[in-house]
């Protein structure tokens, strides 16, 4: 598994603004969307392309396309959501997928509510989004269903990662396939209710509401 922190002065002023409790759900939206922006074309840097031949008003030339099938955009709801219109932006031929899970906050276990995935990702490109990997089993279990239906190239956009995470992730992934991480920020720890010190806080919280 590879994990790629973007290092760039605007993600980290994106990031700083982010965290901030005192930055109200509007302007979270709207940096989360521009974050996702900037990690997806570091996240993309090994996207498939081929070589076509254009003419153009002065000369024909060759050029690069995207090679088909299209890249599969995978938000995680809820807080994945914030994340797809920045990633589209980048991609706009992208299709997209749903993935709903929560994390049951006594047991910390993921639980899944929602599945709009197609039956075969064999041979696709696929971007999963979800800003926050926490203790790791959401991700897991988006990457296994991902997994399930024959994807072996998989790219997790994150905002923020823990290291104890990252870890799960890595031992559930193994050498099972091409699995990437680009994220803004690897963390200090989680905290002893599974959150991301210092974080951001609920990811879903802060972009949707308390529900
Ligand atoms: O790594 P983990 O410990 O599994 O935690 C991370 C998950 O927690 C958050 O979602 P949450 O369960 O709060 O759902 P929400 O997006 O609907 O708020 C976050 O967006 C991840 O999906
Ligand atoms: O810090 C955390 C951990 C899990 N989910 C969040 O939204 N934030
Ligand atoms: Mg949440």
């Amino acid at each position: 598994m590879r994990v790629h922190v973007a290092d760039h002065p605007l993600v980290a002023h994106k990031l700083t603004v982010l965290r901030q409790a005192s930055t109200p759900s509007p302007v979270f939206r709207q940096l989360t969307e521009e974050l996702v922006t900037l990690l997806a074309y570091e996240a993309t840097r090994g996207i498939s392309v081929e070589e076509v031949d254009i003419v153009t008003p002065v000369a024909p030339t060759t050029g690069t396309h995207l090679t088909t099938p299209r890249p599969m955009v995978v938000p995680i709801l809820r807080a994945g959501l914030g994340m797809l219109e920045g990633m589209t932006r980048l991609l706009p031929t992208a299709e997209v997928g749903f993935l709903g899970l929560v994390r049951n906050e006594e047991t910390l276990e993921a639980v899944t509510y929602a599945n709009r995935l197609p039956d075969d990702l064999s041979g696709r490109q696929c971007y999963l989004l979800d800003p926050m990997l926490a203790t790791g089993g959401t991700l897991v279990a988006a990457i296994d269903y991902l997994f399930e239906r024959g994807a072996r190239n998989v790219t997790c956009i994150t905002l923020l990662c823990a290291p104890e995470g990252l870890d799960t992730v890595e031992k559930a992934v193994g050498d099972r396939a091409d699995v990437t991480i680009v994220t803004a920020s690897i963390d200090e720890r989680l905290n002893e209710r599974g959150y991301i010190v210092p974080g951001l806080g609920d990811a879903g919280d802060r972009l949707y509401g308390v529900v």
